[in-house]
């Protein structure tokens, strides 16, 4: 990966972006497990700001399915990519479902190995499953060696290392691959794409969004192709916050069916 030296200073908003944002470690801080991650206060409420005042150019892009970011992102519904670009939900509300590769075996063989080694935690995802060796770091290099040898003979399938987790996925998913096909639809056709991640998982979306224009924003320390970076997901939630208020100082979200 080509490291590039990053800007010290993210530039302001411009309401001529389109905003693709990673969600684990980037909104919000990572937790100890999947289902213990939360949402911070007033989060909700600044995405929506942004979404107004980027004329609805603002999507998250994620390795989480599209329904557990609907969960997570409640009432708020947004232009989504799900597992790594596997999903995709557009502007205009269609899904999109990358065709499955056979994963019935390497679930059945990921299954047998968190079995055997203490710890372990399997989350299956439509299209993809992942191996989160958090709670028994001990583990990841058994685990990886194992999921490298049950995929050398699957070239359609591709092993994704993010934080304390392995993944399997389809090979030609990626969040590149996402970001570009939202930049060729309204309203994100045109704009100039910005993508914030923390993860080497995310470091397809930096080169999409640079190839066309754009800036790739690393939040955390890391290697990065990626031309700014912000210390953690509060300096980035602050930023976002600001860029609301100054973007769009008027609006008020309409009540919804939960308020
Ligand atoms: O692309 P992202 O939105 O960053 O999602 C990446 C993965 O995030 C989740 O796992 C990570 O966050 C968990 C909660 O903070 C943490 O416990 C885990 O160690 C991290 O790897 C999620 O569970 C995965 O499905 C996503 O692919």
């Amino acid at each position: 990966m080509p490291h590039r030296p990053t800007t010290e200073v993210l530039p302001p908003l411009s309401a001529d972006v389109a905003l693709f944002l990673d969600f684990d470690g980037t909104l919000a801080e990572i937790a100890p497990r999947p289902d213990a991650v939360s949402v911070p206060p007033g989060l909700i409420d600044t995405l929506q700001r942004l979404r107004h005042a980027l004329d609805g150019a603002l999507a998250v892009v994620s390795g989480r399915p599209l329904a557990q970011l609907d969960e997570l992102l409640h009432p708020l519904r947004l232009p989504l990519a799900g597992v790594h670009g596997v999903q995709r939900r557009s502007a205009d509300d269609q899904v999109q479902q990358l065709a499955a590769a056979a994963l019935e075996d390497v679930r059945a063989a990921v299954q047998a190995l968190a079995a055997r080694l203490p710890g372990l935690l399997v989350e299956h995802k439509p299209g993809a499953v992942a191996l989160h060796y958090r709670q028994a770091p001990e583990s990841g290099p058994q685990a990886e060696a194992a999921l490298r040898e049950l995929l050398a003979e699957r070239p359609q399938l591709a092993l994704l290392h993010g934080k304390m987790v392995l993944e399997v996925k389809p090979a030609q998913a990626s969040k590149g691959q996402a970001i570009r096909a939202f930049l060729r639809e309204p309203p994100f056709l045109g704009r100039r794409p910005l993508f914030v991640g923390d993860d080497m998982t995310d470091e397809d979306g930096f080169a999409a969004v640079q190839a066309a224009g754009g800036l790739g924003v690393k939040i955390g320390p890391g290697p990065s192709a990626a031309g700014a970076r912000l210390p953690d997901p509060a300096a980035l939630r602050d930023w976002l916050a600001r860029s609301a208020a100054r973007l769009a100082p008027a609006f008020s979200a309409p009540p919804t069916a939960a308020s």
